[in-house]
């Protein structure tokens, strides 16, 4: 099996706490509380911006041009698009720029960037990915369920940000992530290396789970 199926399928309990948190499936219905969306919104953005620059730590952690070029794809997704999407959305509540930067960082969302940052500048470049899979490759997975399911329709006040992450580009983006760790694991995974990236694998998913109870914790 290939490295990413293979984590995923030994963290099914978290995985499963994080793809079917009760904020998706009221984000999947249109029946989210805004307050709660919009609270996960502003966080997500501070959580992103740390996001990028773990990237770029794999930028630094690359051991071959290829895995710069992967590491790169990561940046530019956040600063150049999903970045975007969320100044968009908080814009249209009439928020700016300047009044997310300045909210002040929630404790899950220091504790999942801090988590991230640390996987990879303690380990290598494996250790990093296993760190951030979780984010990319979920958020595809619970984007393409909401379209799939029909979730993007003009009554969902949320169907913005399904079509976003359910989109051909986002998807891309994700299976081009998993075939990068996979190909990663092809030349440095041992059996002794694994049990910590499945640890590390499963952090995160927990800290993702934690992320939407942020969020759903906000709702009025
Ligand atoms: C918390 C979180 N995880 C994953 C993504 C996808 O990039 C995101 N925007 N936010």
């Amino acid at each position: 099996m290939k490295l990413f199926e293979r984590l995923k399928a030994d963290a099914a309990p978290q995985w499963a706490s994080y793809v079917d948190h009760e904020f998706v499936r009221q984000l999947g219905k249109g029946d989210l509380p805004l307050s709660a969306f919009k609270h996960y919104l502003v966080q997500d953005y501070l959580f992103l911006i740390q996001f990028a620059r773990a990237y770029a730590l794999g930028i630094y952690k690359s051991p071959t041009v290829g895995d710069m070029r992967q590491s790169l794809e990561g940046v530019k997704a956040i600063l150049d698009v999903e970045l975007d999407l969320h100044l968009e959305l908080c814009g249209s509540w009439g928020m700016t720029r300047e009044d997310i930067e300045s909210a002040p960082e929630n404790t899950p969302t220091m504790a999942y960037t801090r988590f991230v940052l640390d996987a990879g500048m303690s380990g290598d470049l494996l250790d990093l990915q296993a760190a951030l899979a979780p984010c990319v490759i979920g958020y595809a997975e619970i984007g393409s369920a909401l379209r799939n399911a029909g979730a993007a329709t003009d009554g969902n006040p949320y169907s913005r940000w399904i079509e976003e992450y359910g989109s051909d580009a986002y998807q891309d983006l994700a299976k081009g992530f998993a075939n990068w760790i996979d190909e990663t694991g092809d030349v440095y995974l041992t059996e002794a290396r694994y049990a910590r990236l499945l640890s590390m694998f499963e952090k995160a998913s927990r800290l993702e789970a934690d992320f939407w109870q942020m969020g759903l914790d906000a709702a009025d």
